[in-house]
């Protein structure tokens, strides 16, 4: 577009807009708004979270103007919850009017938009969807495939110590880790490895997590829709093409043998027997009956969820235990004690690991791995904790980064890395205790919650177990470089890389 015809919409919307906000304020009558910074004509508070990091700034914005903090991003209405109570409010007490999920520009390019259960309202087919994915892949017992996978990654560690002679070899753990989880995510997924003609599904993933969590600038102001100013719709059809090709080319994989023989654990099989099923309750913009697009839809959703959240909580916990040599010491006595020097970890030792517990409990407290969630929004206008009026259409973040550093709740240093806070606490992270959701809570938590903290939990116990780990060569735990990047996922901006040495009895 010509810019003059840019600063021509600009400066229209600038006069109309104060209009709008004066004939939405009409109709809200008597209710208080949440308190929040003043927004500026048109932009709103956008330029305010202009930055890499939005948690962070939303934090230091909900110091200012307290726990449920009213913004306007662009057009939109947005309003971030900070505090244990008020994520209640939002989460528990008025889950159903918060359980929505606002449309995002990037998924109207999509072939399989209106299928995603991620970003489906709550309505029949999320819920048949849900469930089913619920019973066919996140209850599966996929035991046998993590002790495979890590005793593979553990292997390939020993590999690179050998290799060196047994001392000095660095290996990059975020690297090692990544593999690991990706392999059996797209095992447990797609039934196949994590490369595919030629196509690394990791860097796919990446790739749609990077283009979802860009703050849009078409998704709070719609009149640049059609200008893509950020490019991310262009990259979200190139990026859509390339999954669509490999998708098909599983499916088709599954497709071609016969459904009657159902492989226990196949859950790409599992799906295709829902093809042409009506849906309950579906709305025009849905499937009325599953259909193939269904079928990728929930796909991407699964690998979605399954890829970063994971090994990015591994990534962070194995560089709190760098920093902060006297945990490790107490996490290897524990294991040393429970588990024994003369072999790996099993599943089954999990339940008597209270410290490895805490310890995944205190690294998800300071990196949950979606700092605001999933967005969710108001299906309609509520009053809630405070006396605050959210409107219908109301974008909420649930800044759970934020109130994993309350100072209310968090009182003996929240910022320290201290697992030992949980000791005689009954704070868990299954979504009951408000102060800890980082798989969210209510109808929208997370439905791979339990499939991911075993699989957490026992690669780090692995870790720690069978090697002993320092860092490189004049580098001290102050020099460990923890800056964060943000896709949809928490991880750290550098790889983490450190030096193994044997550790369990040969
Ligand atoms: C440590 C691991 C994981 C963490 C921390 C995590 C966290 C989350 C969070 C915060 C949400 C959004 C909740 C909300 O909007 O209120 C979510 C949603 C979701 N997660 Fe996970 N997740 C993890 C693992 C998994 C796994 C392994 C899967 C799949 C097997 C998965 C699949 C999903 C799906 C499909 C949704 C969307 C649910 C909906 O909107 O109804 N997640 N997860």
């Amino acid at each position: 577009m010509a810019p003059n015809l840019v600063h021509l919409v600009f400066l229209l919307l600038a006069l109309i807009t104060p209009l709008i906000l004066f004939l939405l304020g009409r109709s809200r009558g008597s209710h208080r708004l949440p308190p929040g910074p003043r927004p500026l004509p048109v932009i709103g508070n956008l330029h305010q979270l202009n930055t890499l990091v939005p948690h962070r700034k939303l934090l230091s914005l909900s110091r200012i103007y307290g726990p449920i903090m009213q913004l306007r991003l662009g057009l939109v209405p947005t309003v971030v919850v900070s505090s244990p109570r008020a994520a209640e409010s939002f989460l528990k007490t008025h889950d159903v009017a918060f359980s929505s999920r606002p449309r995002l520009e990037v998924l109207e390019v999509l072939p399989y938009r209106d299928r995603s259960t991620v970003f489906s309202p709550v309505n029949g087919y999320w819920r048949q969807m849900r469930r089913f994915c619920v019973t066919n892949l996140v209850n599966k017992d996929w035991g046998m495939l993590r002790r495979e996978t890590f005793r593979n990654v553990m292997e390939r560690i020993a590999d690179a110590v050998a290799a060196k002679g047994g001392v000095g070899a660095t290996v990059d753990v975020s690297e090692v880790l990544r593999g690991g989880f990706e392999d059996m995510a797209c095992r447990m997924v797609f039934g196949c490895w994590g490369e595919r003609e030629g196509v690394d599904i990791g860097t796919i993933v990446h790739e749609y997590l990077m283009i979802a969590a860009k703050m849009n600038t078409s998704d709070y102001l719609p009149f640049l829709r059609p200008f893509d100013v950020l490019g991310l719709a262009k990259r979200a059809k190139k990026i859509n093409e390339t999954f669509d090709q490999v998708i098909e080319s599983i499916i088709r994989q599954h497709d071609q043998n016969n459904l009657a023989e159902q492989e226990e654990g196949d859950f790409i099989r599992s799906l295709l027997t829902l093809l042409g099923q009506a849906v309950p309750g579906s709305n025009s913009r849905q499937a009325r009956v599953i259909d193939r697009e269904s079928i990728k839809a929930v796909l991407l959703d699964m690998i979605l969820g399954s890829f970063e959240s994971t090994w990015a909580v591994v990534e962070w916990a194995m560089s709190e235990l760098m920093r902060n040599p006297r945990v490790m010491e107490c996490l290897q006595g524990e294991l040393q004690t429970i588990v024994g020097m003369s072999r790996m970890v099993e599943e089954s030792d999990l339940r008597y690991l209270d410290y490895l517990e805490m310890v995944v409990k205190e690294t998800f407290r300071l990196y949950p791995p979606g700092p605001l969630l999933v967005p969710h929004e108001a299906a309609e206008d509520t009053v809630v904790e405070g006396g605050y009026f959210i409107q219908k259409g109301t974008r909420v973040f649930i800044n759970v980064w934020a109130i994993g550093r309350d100072h209310e709740v968090w009182k003996e240093n929240p910022e320290e890395f201290y697992p030992e806070r949980f000791i005689g606490s009954r704070v868990d992270v299954k979504g009951c205790n408000f102060e800890l959701i980082p798989f969210g809570a209510g109808r929208r938590i997370c439905p791979g919650m339990n499939v991911g903290l075993t699989s957490i939990k026992l690669a780090l116990a692995q870790f720690v177990h069978c090697f002993d780990w320092k860092l490189p060569t004049g580098m001290s735990p102050a020099d460990l470089d923890m800056t964060e990047e943000v896709s949809l996922t928490l991880t750290r901006a550098s790889h983490l890389r450190l030096v193994p040495s044997y550790r369990l009895l040969a």
